[in-house]
């Protein structure tokens, strides 16, 4: 069974026409990386797979559950499918783990002991363990986004939504984040789609390259048909050319 399946899937903001005939499929442990143009709904399409934006025509199938379907439960989607963010959003006055242990104890109800033991072990993999006790603020932006995939994870989802996750931190601190991103790409159980800017990353891991503009998706590759081969699309190979060069 696929992860996500897009079908002729139309997103409106009032009448702003932000996604047009969106057809995609992924597997189940894929990294799919987005990139495009400011404006060419990057977010718009990551955020209608965890139902944060609703489509008004087509087809979302996320995890085996149609998303246009008003009796789909969305916290069962939303316990399956994590998001991490461009900010943070850490609780100013929580510990890290307590920051990390409070959705599973609210929304999986899982045992104090047991929730404990899954939020060490995810902040032990993204190299924090030692910073448990301490608060969000004594720490820096790229620990804190660290943190916040750890609290992702904690959930234990299938898949994994990142939009834009480096693009609020200091350059020296991206290195750190993209390389807890890394594993995370690099585990066959964990399904990832993530909007960045960072082609190295892409480069690295991705097993698909999707560029949008204007929201539509316009090419849909392999990463050795997009960096090494050339895209079809015009577009698509004017916005490699320029976020190589620069
Ligand atoms: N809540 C909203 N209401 C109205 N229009 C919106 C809303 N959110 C996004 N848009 C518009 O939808 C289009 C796509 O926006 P989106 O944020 O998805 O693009 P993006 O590719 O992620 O851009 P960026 O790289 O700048 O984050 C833009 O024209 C944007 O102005």
């Amino acid at each position: 069974m696929s992860m996500i399946e897009f079908h002729n899937v139309e997103k409106y903001y009032g009448d702003f026409h932000a996604l047009h005939n969106i057809n995609l499929t992924i597997e189940a442990g894929e990294t799919v990386v987005l990139i495009g143009p400011s404006g060419s709904g990057k977010s718009t399409l990551i955020r209608t797979v965890n139902g944060l934006e609703e489509i008004r025509h087509g087809q979302l199938i996320v995890n085996g559950q149609d998303l246009a379907n008003p009796k789909t439960d969305m916290n069962r989607i939303r316990k399956n499918v994590g998001m991490v963010f461009q900010h943070f959003n850490l609780y100013a006055n929580k510990t890290i783990l307590e920051n990390i242990m409070l959705s599973p104890r609210i929304v999986l109800h899982r045992g104090e002991e047991e929730n404990k033991k899954v939020a060490m072990e995810m902040l032990d993999r993204v190299g924090l363990a030692d910073q448990a006790p301490k608060m969000p603020s004594q720490l820096s932006g790229g620990q804190q986004q660290r943190i916040a995939i750890a609290r992702s994870l904690a959930m234990k989802p299938k898949c994994l939504l990142f939009d834009e996750p480096t693009s609020a931190l200091d350059p020296e601190m991206i290195d750190d984040v993209l390389n807890v991103m890394k594993t995370i790409a690099q585990d066959s159980s964990m399904t990832s789609l993530v909007v960045t800017h960072e082609m190295g990353f892409a480069r690295e891991v991705a097993n698909r390259v999707i560029f949008m503009a204007d929201g539509r998706i316009l090419e849909d590759d392999s990463k050795e048909k997009f960096f090494d081969g050339e895209p079809s699309n015009e577009r698509a190979r004017q916005f490699l050319s320029k976020i190589i060069t620069h």
